[in-house]
């Protein structure tokens, strides 16, 4: 299984209080499947994903990346569990300014040791940016951007893509477009997707629809 969350608490420092911001927290992703995580701004989505990738600590319950449990593992273990299972779409791109398109999409899967051309470049074909592969990120649009950040994210293979409001930034045009491309490419691979969204009409696009209100997350109706 890609991802799987256990009862899940996690607690934070709000001033001078404590408080749970994460309660009772359990979800399954399978191979392939694609989940919309929504919720009110401020409910803890960045904060699950970060969870997730390892990169906050689990205080209790538990969360299995690929079959790995992540509450008490190494910090070697968690980076490899990074560069090697899973893989994070961000808003802002966070592409490499001074790499051109071919090797900022050939970044994570060198970083991984399972670099393969071809595949770099079907990923950017499939992308619609294979005409693009000699640009530099800062001569792209935003929409091209993502697709690079897409490409890149999916190059080494992994088992479970976190997406943090993947088309926050783009037009409904281009996020219809980036999303379906997303999708496709998500389930050829097997990997499964994991995707916060405030859109409402991308969620619908998504196999199930989770939400975090006051703690809990629920699996809403929609989707599929
Ligand atoms: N390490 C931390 N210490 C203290 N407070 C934190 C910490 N991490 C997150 N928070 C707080 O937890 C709450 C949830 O933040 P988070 O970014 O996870 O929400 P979100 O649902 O992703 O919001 P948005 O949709 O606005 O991006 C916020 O009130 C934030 O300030």
């Amino acid at each position: 299984m890609p991802l799987t969350i256990n009862n899940l608490n996690h607690r934070i420092h709000d001033g001078h209080t404590e408080r749970w911001l994460l309660t009772r927290v359990s979800l399954n992703i399978t191979p392939g499947e694609c989940v919309a995580l929504t919720g009110d701004s401020g409910s803890g989505k960045t904060t699950l994903l970060n969870l997730i990738a390892g990169l906050e600590p689990v205080q209790q319950g538990e969360i299995y990346v690929g079959g790995q449990g992540l509450q008490h593992a190494k910090d070697k273990t968690l980076s490899l569990l990074r560069k090697q299972t899973l893989a994070m779409i961000f808003q802002h791109y966070n592409l490499l300014s001074s790499l051109n398109v071919m090797d900022n999409i050939s970044f994570s899967a060198r970083l991984a040791g399972r670099y393969d051309e071809e595949h770099s470049l079907s990923l950017a074909k499939n992308l619609g940016i294979d005409h693009l592969l000699d640009h530099y990120p800062d001569t792209l649009s935003g929409g091209e951007m993502q697709r690079v950040a897409i490409a890149r994210a999916l190059g080494p293979r992994p088992k479970l893509l976190l997406a943090d409001e993947p088309t926050g930034n783009l037009d409904n045009s281009n996020s219809d477009k980036v999303i379906a491309q997303l999708l496709s490419l998500a389930k050829s691979h097997h990997s499964a997707l994991l995707m916060v969204t405030h859109s409402s009409s991308v969620a619908e696009k998504m196999d199930k629809i989770y939400r975090l209100k006051d703690g809990l997350l629920s699996q809403q109706s929609g989707g599929g």
